[in-house]
């Protein structure tokens, strides 16, 4: 079935249209109702659900974002100011939802806003699809705050102007660590760190009242801290399951060929546990440091569920896929538990999978296991414009990352330069996203096979 597509227009009004008089618009339907009353409420902020805005004419605007927790609200000429007219010297890169700018504001450019680097995402002028993601991530990223969440600061929602402002994550994002290797290969408790830290953002939004399913789990929508905390962003999919009841758009598969779970993309039915098959994607991903497809192989090992799922079992076939470049500085306890804890995730039987919160329950401990083969290694630490070799014990090597991380800062913050450059070839990628029901039905069929 076709996926409905909204136009910006039926769906967030322009400013000039809305002018705060909400009494004079009709209300059709119960979800318009519902937010007509919200915005007439001012002082407590309410919660809010995507369903609340599905085929409703009620813009954001309109309900004086009582709603939001901290959210400032930018007009476009700010947000020019602030990225330096979106130059390309302050170009992150680009996603399916558009391009991504750095920028800094300080203090004295809005009350309450405090100095800081930021990161300022630009909806593609296209529409249709991209403003219901944008509003996701307002609805969702505006109400929901966790540590392991990217902080929304503010959007700008002006004519046909979409953007969003976020916290500004030094690190970039995890796909950019574990398969382009900038920087050597990542530590085996960095791994587990960052891991764990992406569980725990995960379960938090598993465990809200109305149950928020990320559907788009994977590397590159995990960004870094200067310390490799891991946060969650692009909640462009997320949903809380209340769309389902009015609309074709939800019956449409979305998400990153390779990550969506196995019923999801061939009955389209979406719960919390898809999230946790895409979990354990990422975990084999991190075990393995191969992409979850990799189209230029033979069809036999493409898939990485498909070929590495049977080996987790076996202690000796386990050895011949963990990431070579960890050289064997791991805990052997730990990557056993993790690839039984990886098997479980990726099982075909959604019910059979784990919890998230068994999931941190499980990774949590891994961070404690001293089993780890000491001896230096060389650890390469970016810096702007050349590279530093430092030695590093591997038994600690989440602490020591995290010192070395700070003495990197001194000397540049941001490595701009190779940032700038490592991206350059994500300029005019677009996001994999599958609206298309039956291609991710063709795909499904050759790509599980049926387990337990
Ligand atoms: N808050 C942020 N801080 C720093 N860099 C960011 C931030 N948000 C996004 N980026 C960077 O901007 C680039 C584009 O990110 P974006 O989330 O739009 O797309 P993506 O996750 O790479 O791709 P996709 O759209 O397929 O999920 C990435 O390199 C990402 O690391």
């Amino acid at each position: 079935m076709k996926p409905m597509r909204f136009s910006w227009k039926n769906i967030c009004l322009p400013i000039s249209c809305i002018n705060n008089n909400t009494n004079q618009k009709t209300t059709t339907n119960p979800s318009k109702e519902r937010l007509l009353l919200l915005s007439r409420q001012n002082s407590v902020p309410s919660k809010v659900y995507m369903s609340d805005f599905s085929n409703s004419t009620i813009s954001l605007n309109d309900l004086s974002s009582s709603f939001l927790v901290n959210i400032h609200i930018f007009t476009y000429e700010e947000l020019k100011t602030i990225t330096q007219g979106f130059s390309k010297y302050n170009y992150l890169g680009e996603g399916g939802f558009g391009e991504v700018y750095k920028g800094f504001v300080d203090d004295s450019f809005k009350t309450g806003l405090k100095a800081q680097p930021v990161a300022v995402k630009a909806l593609k002028r296209e529409g249709g699809q991209g403003h219901r993601e944008w509003l996701a991530e307002v609805i969702i990223l505006g109400q929901l705050k966790h540590p392991h969440l990217v902080n929304l600061i503010g959007y700008c929602c002006e004519d046909d102007h979409r953007l969003l402002v976020y916290e500004y994550m030094e690190r970039g994002n995890l796909e950019e660590h574990l398969f382009q290797k900038y920087g050597g290969a990542l530590p085996w408790l960095t791994r587990v760190k960052i891991l764990l830290g992406a569980a725990k953002g995960l379960e938090f939004l598993h465990k809200q009242e109305k149950p928020v399913i990320y559907r788009d789990f994977k590397p590159s929508n995990i960004l870094l801290s200067s310390d490799f905390s891991s946060k969650l962003s692009d909640f462009g999919l997320a949903t809380d399951g209340s769309e389902e009841e009015d609309s074709n758009f939800t019956k449409s598969v979305m998400g990153t060929e390779g990550y969506a779970a196995p019923e999801y993309i061939s009955a389209g039915h979406l719960t919390t546990m898809s999230d946790v098959f895409s979990f354990g994607v990422v975990l084999l991903e991190m075990l393995t440091a191969r992409n979850a497809v990799e189209k230029y192989r033979a069809k036999k090992g493409r898939n990485l569920v498909e070929w590495g799922r049977p080996m987790l079992k076996d202690p000796n076939k386990l050895e011949r896929i963990i990431d070579p470049s960890l050289e064997g500085k791991y805990s052997v306890e730990g990557i056993r538990k993790v690839a039984v804890l990886t098997y479980q995730c990726l099982s075909h039987n959604p019910k059979s999978r784990p919890t998230m919160t068994t999931v941190v329950k499980t990774l949590q401990p891994i961070l404690d296991l001293k089993d780890i083969q000491n001896g230096p290694f060389v650890y390469i630490v970016p810096v702007a414009g050349s590279i530093e070799v430092h030695d590093i014990k591997c038994k600690d090597d989440v602490k020591v990352v995290k010192e070395e991380t700070e003495k990197e800062a001194k000397v540049c913050p941001r490595h701009q330069a190779g940032r700038r450059k490592r991206r350059k070839h994500k300029a005019m990628k677009s996001r994999a996203v599958y609206s298309d029901t039956a291609l991710y039905k063709s795909l499904g069929s050759s790509l599980y096979t049926p387990a337990n």
